[in-house]
């Protein structure tokens, strides 16, 4: 059997905790709707190096891989996606490529958007994954105590 194409995407948070949401401009029956940034892993490249380079092409930004959200959702037939969570290292990020708008969504916001129905799944383990590892308050508890 072929290997499925591996679709890399970023949960990428900021440090209040908002999410970096991305309006697809194409293809026709995914324009409009919202998705996590990324893209296909291309032959012989490390899933990593990838999402790196995807954020760089789609958004303009430097950033890293910070932790694998764990799970692996079904797209189209013969792909999947994998999700990990970012941390932006420099620029802001803008819809260059593949998208026309993007939104940073707050907790409270995150399903104000129209996410693709199969980064639904994907969405909420991420957040639920960034949320088992900070909970509200901790930046602040941290700060406080000269961390
Ligand atoms: N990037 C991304 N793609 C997703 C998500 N959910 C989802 O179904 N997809 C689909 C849309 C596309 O069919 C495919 C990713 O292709 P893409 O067009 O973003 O990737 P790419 O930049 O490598 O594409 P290409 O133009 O080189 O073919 O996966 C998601 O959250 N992020």
């Amino acid at each position: 059997m072929t290997p499925p194409i591996v679709v890399v995407a970023a949960a990428l948070l900021d440090e209040a905790g908002r999410l970096l949401a991305a309006r697809r401009s194409a293809p026709p029956d995914l324009a409009g709707r919202w998705e996590l940034p990324g893209g296909k892993v291309e032959p012989g490249e490390a899933p990593e190096d990838a999402l790196v380079r995807e954020l760089r092409e789609e958004l303009g930004v430097e950033a890293e891989p910070v932790a694998r959200v764990p799970g692996e959702w079904p797209l189209k037939p013969g792909h999947v996606l994998r999700v990990w969570t970012v941390r932006l290292l420099s620029g802001t990020p803008e819809p260059l490529e593949d998208h026309d708008r993007l939104r940073w969504l707050t907790p409270e916001e995150t399903w104000d958007v129209d996410w693709l129905d199969q980064d639904v799944p994907a969405v909420r383990t991420a957040r639920a994954a960034h949320a088992a590892r900070a909970p509200r308050g901790a930046v602040n508890t941290a700060r406080s105590r000269g961390e």
